[in-house]
């Protein structure tokens, strides 16, 4: 490497670690390739959350076609409990979210 190649790589390397909050290059290496399986995960998170809500809406739909209600509370507690048990307190909150995305505020 030249010493321009030094100093743009110097460059990159103090981005990369203001980037991160790391103090060392080593744990800013650390981090920036962990954030990138978060990206890929939370990715990979959002497009579950659309599925089930076109799932949601199928079954949604087909009980107010019959005659039925948009909503059925029972069902809404038993997955409010999965979640619960699942991840503890806040995951009662995560599913609230995840249910008031699928079916709209009560
Ligand atoms: C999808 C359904 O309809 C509604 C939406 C739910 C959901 O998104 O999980 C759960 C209960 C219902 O309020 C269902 O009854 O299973």
């Amino acid at each position: 490497m030249n010493s321009t190649a030094v100093a743009a790589q110097k460059l990159v390397e103090k981005t990369l670690t203001e980037k991160t909050g790391a103090h060392t290059d080593e744990a800013a290496a650390l981090i920036a390739g962990a954030r990138e399986r978060i990206d890929s995960l939370d990715d990979r998170i959002i497009g579950l959350v659309q599925e089930r809500m076109a799932v949601s809406a199928v079954i949604q739909e087909a009980r107010v076609t019959s005659g039925g209600r948009r909503v059925n509370l029972s069902r809404e507690m038993e997955i409010l409990g999965q979640y619960r048990d699942a991840l503890g307190k806040p995951g009662t909150s995560l599913a609230m979210t995840l249910l008031e995305l699928c079916r709209g505020r009560v």
